[in-house]
């Protein structure tokens, strides 16, 4: 599933606003606006707003969306900095198992799972904290798993211009858990293979067996 690159440097794509410093409402202007969008969702599920359990619950609900959604505020460029390093190995990096948590665009309820990244370095390797960085970066977001998938696999592409990149995510959706269809075991798993990994059965195939053996 080969989609077009995602620099994520503050222009519109797929679909997502990316972050942009002037278009950024305040955190405090945020937590206004959503608490009392949330005041409002209590109301309309008939419930009493003025009862002591409920009495902070549109700010605490606001600052739990606001982290849920944090991606939107925060850009490739910040996050990875400097950690791009040169160094002359072209051995596979693999960093698997991953945490995961996003929220579904169609019901924005949560989508979580588990996130495997690998590449192929051709001189120049990045700080591995940054990979599961990269992963908060485009799962805190409303998405669905394909493109959160294709992103992580762009990103690394264009940050690091390596000989290929490889990103399985395999993912619980709520939705179709706790409402819907309600298949409580399914898991959707979606892949993104860029260079080596999308040419090359050899290295994909390592890519797959060192995913499922460690
Ligand atoms: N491809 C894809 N689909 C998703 C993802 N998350 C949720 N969906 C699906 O989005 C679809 C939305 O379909 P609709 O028919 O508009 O919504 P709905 O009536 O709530 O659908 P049901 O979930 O079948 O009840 C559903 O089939 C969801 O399972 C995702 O990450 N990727
Ligand atoms: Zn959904």
């Amino acid at each position: 599933m080969e989609q077009s690159g995602d620099t994520d440097t503050g222009k519109q794509s797929n679909g997502h606003k990316e972050a942009k410093k002037e278009d950024l409402k305040t955190t405090e202007c945020k937590l206004k606006e959503l608490s009392s969008a949330y005041l409002s969702i209590i109301e309309s599920i008939g419930e009493d707003c003025s009862r002591q359990g409920l009495l902070k619950t549109p700010e605490r609900a606001a600052k739990a969306i606001i982290h849920f959604t944090k991606g939107y505020d925060e850009n490739l460029t910040d996050i990875v900095k400097d950690a791009i390093f040169d160094e002359d190995t072209d051995e596979m990096v693999l960093v698997k198992d991953i945490e995961m948590f996003s929220l579904c665009e169609h019901h924005m309820v949560p989508f979580m799972g588990k996130v495997s990244v690998g590449y192929l370095p051709s001189k120049k390797v990045i700080g591995l904290s940054k990979i599961a960085r990269i992963v908060e970066l485009y799962s805190r977001r409303l998405q669905v798993q394909e493109r959160l998938t294709n992103q992580i696999a762009d990103a690394l592409q264009n940050i690091l211009n390596p000989r290929g990149v490889g990103v399985v995510v395999e993912a619980t959706h709520m939705c179709m858990v706790m409402r819907g269809v309600e298949k409580f075991n399914s898991k959707t798993v979606s892949s993104s293979m860029r260079g080596e990994f999308r040419n090359n059965p050899k290295t994909r195939e390592e890519f797959l067996h060192l995913i499922k053996k460690f």
